[in-house]
This record gives structure tokens, sequence and C-alpha cells, in this order.
């Protein structure tokens, strides 16, 4: 547990931030969450509990001493901070600011790592006044459950940086996964190829949601929580991929947008969960219902596939 630093900063109590806050304190760091708005720090004190219950269900990797603060006041959220988490919307003149704000209140030596889902790093870092200090680390969503970090140096990371990141990330008992750099990442380009055909076959009309999520579930994902797509191909067969990634490759769906019916939603204002509604409808009480059981899944899941070899 030497690795992790003392005392970390997570910028952006949204959908990411209480999870990945929570683990590093669980795990022994004193750990700061920021946020310009006092709704999502109430939200984020509101869940930890529940999030901490996770994290103990699961044997997180734990050390005494570890605590979350929350709090507006970005001064006392950095102060004596050694890596910075930032967990703020995809946007990238936005986390622009947000790293001006930051290295206008930090030494050199801060570390900052950013969540971002795939913008490129080398693009973020090259309005720093110290490039070399930043690097990607993407947490997958819910971050306290998925045990993998990609980390995703730019052009001007530090090479010191990714080792160091690295022994962090094993400090709490995750997976580093060190990628070169390249939009997406490597988790979110698979994802994002899995759902552009998935949302294809649904606009033709192929197939029902509730059709897709059986056929994927079970047909996909059970199958790669276990294997992985490297081995799926020994297990298949080189010789079966040949053959049928010869007709249907050229059949794939490869349109460069976003599709209309989701455009359309979003202009209706269904989001999914945080609207209570997007590709499904949900009546009352219907998400908190939802969340409960995706989190018992998953926590389920996590347990067996510690407990199986990697194969
Ligand atoms: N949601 C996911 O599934 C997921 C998974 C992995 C990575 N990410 C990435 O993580 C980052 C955060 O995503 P999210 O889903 O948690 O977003 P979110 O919109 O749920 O939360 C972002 C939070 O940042 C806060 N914020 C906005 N401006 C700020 C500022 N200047 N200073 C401090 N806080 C500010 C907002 O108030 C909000 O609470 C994004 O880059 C996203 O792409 C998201
Ligand atoms: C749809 C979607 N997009 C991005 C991410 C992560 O960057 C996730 C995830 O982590 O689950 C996601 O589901």
């Amino acid at each position: 547990m030497s690795s992790l630093p003392s005392i970390a900063t997570v910028i952006g109590s949204g959908t990411m931030g209480p999870g990945i806050a929570a683990t590093l304190a669980r795990a022994g760091a004193t750990v700061r969450l920021y946020d310009i708005s006092e709704d999502a720090i109430a939200r984020a004190e509101a869940a930890y509990g529940v999030v901490q219950g996770v994290l103990a269900a699961v044997d997180s990797p734990s050390a005494p001493g570890g605590s979350v603060s929350f709090g507006t006041d970005l001064d006392a959220a950095l102060e004596g901070t050694e890596l910075i988490i930032e967990a703020v919307p995809e946007k990238l003149e936005l986390k622009q600011k947000v790293f001006a704000d930051l290295e206008a209140r930090i030494g050199d030596e801060v570390i900052i790592a950013t969540n971002t889902s795939g913008i490129p790093i080398t693009t973020m870092a090259e309005s720093l006044r110290v490039p070399g200090r930043l690097i990607g680390m993407h947490w997958s969503n819910p971050p306290h459950l998925i045990p993998m970090i990609e980390i995703i140096p730019g052009q001007a990371t530090d090479e010191a940086l990714v080792g160091q990141l690295v022994d962090i990330v094993k400090a709490f008992n995750y997976v580093p996964v060190l990628e070169k750099e390249i939009p997406g990442f490597v988790e979110n380009r698979v994802l994002y190829a899995i759902l552009r055909e998935c949302m294809a076959l649904l606009e033709e009309g192929i197939v029902t949601p509730e059709g897709l999520d059986a056929c994927v579930k079970w047909g996909i994902g059970y199958k790669l929580s276990v294997i992985g797509p490297t081995r799926l191909l020994d297990m298949a067969g080189l010789d079966i991929y040949q053959a049928v990634s010869s007709y249907l490759n050229k059949d794939l769906d490869v349109s460069t947008d976003t599709p209309q019916f989701i455009k359309d939603k979003i202009a209706e204002g269904k989001l999914g969960f945080k609207s209570n509604g997007g590709m499904y409808e949900y009546g009352e009480g219907d998400v908190d219902a939802k969340r409960k059981e995706i989190v018992t899944g998953l926590i389920a899941a996590r347990k067996t596939l510690s407990s199986i070899p990697n194969v």
C-alpha cells in the first residue's frame, strides 16, 4: 500500500468522482472530493455510506487511516495533495480550464490524472504549465466495482510518472492496463464498436431492446467476462473467424455519427436513469430498484470472477 499517495484530490463529484474517492480512501488515502456544485457534493455525501458498504462486500483492499472529505472550496481540497484525479464533464475546454485553475494553486510535483473517456492526453496537455504531469487514468463505471484502470501517457507525459501510476493502481489492487494513446483508448473503442452495431440493429428493427440485452448479456458478455476476446478466437478457431469475418465484416454498421433515434430521445429529455427514461421507461421507484439490481449483480459477478483463474 506504500505507493498510494497520502493525500489525493478528486475534482468532480458526479457519476464517477464519489466511487473513485471511496476506493482510494478505503485503501488508506486521505481523499478530498471537490465539486463546484453544492448539490453534487450533497448527493455524494448521501451516497458515500452505500458505496462503503459495496466496497466492503467485494472485499476491496482496506487500510486504516483513509477518509473522504467533501467540499466546494478548491484551495482546501488541494492542500498538501500529491495526486489529483480530474472527473469533470467530457469537454476539452472545461477540462483545460480546470487544469489552469489547478495549476495556479499547486506545485510542479503534483500529478494530474484525467479520467477522460477518450480525449487524447497530448491535446489536453497542450495548455498545461507542466505538461509532463498529466496522464490518462480511465476508470470504468461504477469505479468502485470495476477493478481495471486504463493508463494512457500522452506524448509529453513524464516517463517516470507511468510506472508511478501503475504502482498506485496496483496498491489498491486494481489491474492497470498500460496503453498507447488513441482516441477513446481501448475500452471505449471496443465498447463503442459494440454499441454502434447494437444501435443499428435496434434502429433497423432487427431485434427488440429486451432481445438485444438478453443476446448480448448471455451470448457475448457472459463468455467474454471469463475468457477475453483473444482467447475467444482460439476457442472458436481462427479458421471460423476467417470464414465469418470474410462475409460479415463488410455488412457491419460503419456510421460515423450518433444514431438519429438517440438524438431524438435526447431532444425529448430522455437521458436514461437520470431522467427516469431513455432506452426504457421507468416509473416511480424503478430507477432505484434497477440501480440496486445492477450493484447486486456486479458484486456477485466480481466475487465469482475473482475466484476463478484468468484463462
Ligand atoms: N459516466 C461514466 O460512465 C464514465 C465512465 C468513465 C469515465 N467517465 C469520464 O469521467 C468524467 C466525469 O464523468 P461523470 O460521468 O462523472 O460526469 P458527471 O457529469 O456525472 O459529473 C461531473 C461533475 O463535475 C462537476 N463539475 C463541472 N464543472 C466543474 C468544475 N469546473 N470544477 C469541479 N467540478 C465540476 C459537475 O458539477 C458534476 O458533479 C468525464 O470525463 C467522463 O467522460 C465517465
Ligand atoms: C456508454 C459509456 N461510455 C463511456 C464509458 C466510460 O468512459 C462507459 C463506462 O465506463 O461504462 C459507458 O458505459
